[in-house]
């Protein structure tokens, strides 16, 4: 069994916990009820060409992860994304799932009050109360890994999406997977340099995927930044943002640190390389 069918198993174990506890009926009325979601889609630069272009940086509340284990001891989630915020990012992804990467809803709760930028949820969405629970927990964007869903169900997730006033960020990893996204109708793709069935990452991954993205689709790059040059990298090679996580989880640790000022230093090493890309626009 990969890695992503292992996690895959315990989210949809701890879905049916939940579903026995709030009910259907429940978050349905909570996410119809909830506050309009934020337009993610020109947060993170989708349309803006030219000039007024800059890198967008999606900055990540993650305590662990499959492969690395305890990253950071995160006391104030709310403080780190505030200080995300501060800095400049554009969006703060929260991750969600329990058992591998130690997020929660509550995680989610306490960025979501904290901030006003957009706020993903990031969780391995295989039920449509996923997308309504994310929406009832207020927030603005959903992840949809296509290489957890068959077609149909991509297709069905992202109307959902919409439907609830949310973009979702739609996570490819091989050029196949990027022309589902596509297919789909996809408005935010991210292609993750980290293949969740073995967790290797290979940040060359991006480019040639980056080619392939229309210039009017938000491309973002996902996994494997470790220092500003990453981000240099990735944006020459197209994005319109990047997702970073463990490296600027780190930042926040240890005397002196400033999260605020490592987001800063990212963002702007970003759009000091920052290129368009040229794929023809969607029709
Ligand atoms: O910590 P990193 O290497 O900066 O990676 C962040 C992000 O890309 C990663 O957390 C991620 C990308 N796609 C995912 C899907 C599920 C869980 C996690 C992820």
């Amino acid at each position: 069994m990969s890695v992503l069918d292992d996690i895959i198993d315990g989210v949809r174990a701890d879905l049916s916990a939940r579903r026995r506890e709030v009910g259907d009926a429940d978050i349905e009325r909570s996410a119809a009820a909830a506050v309009p979601a934020r337009d993610a889609f020109a947060a993170l630069g989708g349309g803006v060409v030219g000039a007024d272009r800059r890198l967008r940086l999606i900055t990540e509340v993650k305590r662990a992860s499959p492969s690395k284990g305890d990253l950071a001891a995160i006391d104030d989630p709310a403080a780190l994304a505030a200080a995300y915020e501060t800095g400049g990012a554009a969006a703060i992804s929260v991750l969600t799932e329990q058992r591998r990467f130690r997020g929660s809803l509550a995680d989610l709760d306490a960025v979501r009050a904290a901030v006003s930028i957009p706020v993903l949820r990031k969780d391995f969405t295989v039920e449509p109360y996923q997308i309504q629970e994310a929406r009832a927990h207020g927030a603005d964007l959903v992840l949809l890994i296509v290489a957890a869903l068959d077609q149909r169900t991509l297709v069905d997730f992202l109307a959902l999406t919409h439907e609830l006033g949310m973009n979702a960020l739609v996570e490819a990893h091989t050029g196949a997977e990027l022309e589902r996204a596509l297919d789909a109708g996809a408005r935010i793709v991210g292609v993750n340099t980290r293949n969740l069935k073995t967790l290797d990452v290979d940040p060359g991954v991006f480019a040639p995927l980056a080619g392939m993205i229309p210039g009017d689709v938000v491309a973002v790059a996902e996994s494997g930044v470790v220092d500003a040059d990453d981000v240099a990298a990735y944006a020459a090679a197209g994005a319109d943002a990047v997702l970073v996580g463990e490296a600027l989880v780190r930042s926040s640790l240890g005397a002196g640190a400033d999260p605020a000022d490592a987001v800063r230093r990212f963002a702007a090493a970003g759009t000091g390389a920052q290129t368009e890309r040229t794929a023809p626009e969607n029709t």
